[in-house]
């Protein structure tokens, strides 16, 4: 089924658990927890450090499988999907936002944010197209021919915002994506990804610390020791 046509929730969470089995113990990092996020609708996840943000989010993102429960994109089960479904599913309809925000240090902007449109073999004109229009939405279309050394930390996050979208994900997952920005910049962030969000029509699921932040979310999710309290 294409987002388009999927009117319900676009990500669902059914009662998912994860725990680690470690020497000392198992680890319940994520606890029965159940989700809905609509299209145009930014969560942000919150709770104190240890307390199953990253764990979740990963879960979500089909990072890692829950050891109960189950988790749907688009309608689909996650636990179901075969090897195309997934490849689908991990290129367009996904996209993450990395703490550190991860760019290819030897590529400009541009380029960083074309990377998910040369997987998915996108005809070069609409890439183009495509990528100068998100680094203007980022407000960076005079800065695409730089590497990320030549760009704030702000600025970088910007260019991972930008590859995030560029491929229309039904789903944007960010864990931290301040963590590495000053509180300024980190206001600026999070009201971009809040436009975004609104702009183009995509369920974002967003963790931070920061209760500041947290005020620009649509709804707020608090995780007390994996569980939603
Ligand atoms: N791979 C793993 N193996 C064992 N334990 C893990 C693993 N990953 C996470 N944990 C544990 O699961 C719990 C939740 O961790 P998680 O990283 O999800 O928390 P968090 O809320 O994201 O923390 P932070 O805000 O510090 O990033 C913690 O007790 C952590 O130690």
């Amino acid at each position: 089924m294409s987002a388009t046509q999927q009117t319900g929730p676009v990500l669902r969470a059914h009662a998912v658990s994860r725990t680690f089995s470690t020497p000392a113990g198992d680890v319940h990092a994520v606890s029965d927890v159940s989700l809905e996020v609509g299209r145009g609708e930014l969560v942000v996840l919150r709770g104190t450090s240890g307390s199953g943000k990253s764990t979740l989010l990963h879960l979500l993102g089909g990072i890692d499988e829950p050891t109960s429960g189950h988790v749907e994109v688009d309608g689909e089960r996650l636990d179901s999907l075969d090897t195309a479904g997934w490849l689908r599913l991990r290129t367009t309809g996904i996209g993450y936002v990395l703490q550190s925000f991860g760019l290819v240090p030897v590529l400009s902007a541009a380029e960083n944010v074309e990377i998910p449109l040369r997987l998915l073999r996108t005809e070069p004109r609409e890439r183009d197209a495509r990528v100068r229009e998100v680094l203007s939405t980022v407000g960076l279309e005079r800065h695409a021919h730089q590497r990320p050394y030549e760009l704030s930390g702000g600025q970088q996050q910007r260019v991972g915002i930008a590859r995030a979208i560029v491929a229309r994900p039904s789903i944007l997952l960010a864990d931290e994506p301040t963590g590495q920005l000053d509180s300024a910049t980190a206001a600026t962030v999070m009201d971009l990804l809040h436009d975004l969000v609104h702009q183009e029509g995509v369920a974002a699921v967003v963790s931070t610390h920061d209760p500041v932040l947290a005020a620009r979310a649509d709804r707020v999710i608090t995780l007390h020791d994996g569980r939603v309290s």
